[in-house]
């Protein structure tokens, strides 16, 4: 039996899953793997309730039980651009006056990972609580009913393209962070959103050997990565993004490689949101293989 595949469906996997949709690869991957589409939120959703085997998860939803393949993720080195808070009001004087004054934060409700970062940044860095409400993206209606908004991929995307029209909505400009820039000024390490996760006991069932299934995911990504031109050409009819724009971030903003540095950033996250009380604790990581 196929392992079932939740995937992520925003620009940002994209070259993670380029075999699965480009031939000749995908005719043959198809024999082991069904891929579908949805939210990172139901992604992890679909892994924890045994609707998929192999999920792209946010590391927010990782569990001891599940194994985390190595090789691929979806992290960021610096600026992220797609993971953006947006706050009112801001006190123009300095970021933690303006973050000190935000009473309620509405919530991508896609979203785990950035939603636990948010709590971390909050509660660790600026030593502040807010309350939480989660939302459709939208970035007006979600500012219409807190102070602050977290958005994600591609919605954050089209909203930092929309920056100008978004501020003149208000009285003065929004404050606009990346919270992936934050989380590097912060700890000194790669900011991680997802991994490839798997119930181990999906694999018997499948016929697809561990070293299989790295090998597969790790040859998708390096086939997507040197073929970012052709994701270009075919996600600037999708977005109503620039080609610039979507090649920068799919070869600058997003890092695709799971090395040390990502391990040692999803250990510390997990240890920082078990400490404020916002994930249990995850004991150590347990990688595939
Ligand atoms: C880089 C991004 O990371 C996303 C953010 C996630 C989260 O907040 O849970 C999960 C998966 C990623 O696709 C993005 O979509 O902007």
């Amino acid at each position: 039996m196929p392992l079932r595949v939740s995937a992520i469906a925003f620009l940002n996997p994209a070259p993670l899953l380029y075999s699965f949709e480009h031939e000749p690869a995908a005719t043959q991957l198809r024999k082991n793997y069904t891929v579908h589409y949805t939210s990172p939120a139901q992604c992890a959703h679909e892994l924890l309730t045994d609707e998929a085997d192999l999920g792209l998860i946010p590391i927010a939803a990782l569990t001891p039980e599940l194994a985390i393949v190595p090789g691929c993720t979806i992290a960021s080195q610096h600026e992220v651009r797609s993971i953006l808070l947006l706050v009112k009001n801001p006190d123009r004087l300095a970021l933690h006056g303006a973050l000190q004054s935000v009473i309620t934060v509405a919530a991508d409700a896609a979203s785990r990972s950035s939603q636990t970062y948010t709590h971390i940044l909050f509660e660790r860095f600026h030593n502040t609580r807010p309350g939480y409400v989660e939302h459709p993206a939208d970035p007006l209606a979600m500012l219409a009913v807190a102070d602050a908004a977290l958005l994600i991929g591609d919605p954050a995307l089209l909203a930092r393209e929309h920056r100008t029209r978004i501020d003149a909505a208000f009285d003065e400009p929004l404050l606009w962070l990346d919270l992936a820039t934050l989380w590097r000024e912060h700890t000194g390490l790669p900011w991680v959103a997802a991994v490839w996760a798997l119930r181990p006991e999906a694999l018997e069932r499948s016929g697809v050997s561990a070293q299989q299934l790295i090998a597969d995911l790790t040859a998708s990504r390096d086939n997507g990565t040197a073929h970012v031109e052709d994701l270009v050409r075919e996600w600037t009819p999708r977005l109503p993004l620039s080609s610039e724009t979507i090649h920068t971030y799919l070869t600058r903003n997003i890092h695709y490689t799971l090395d040390p540095n990502c391990l040692k950033a999803i250990e510390l996250f997990r240890r920082l949101a078990a400490e404020i009380g916002a994930l249990p604790p995850l004991p150590g990581l347990n990688l595939l293989g």
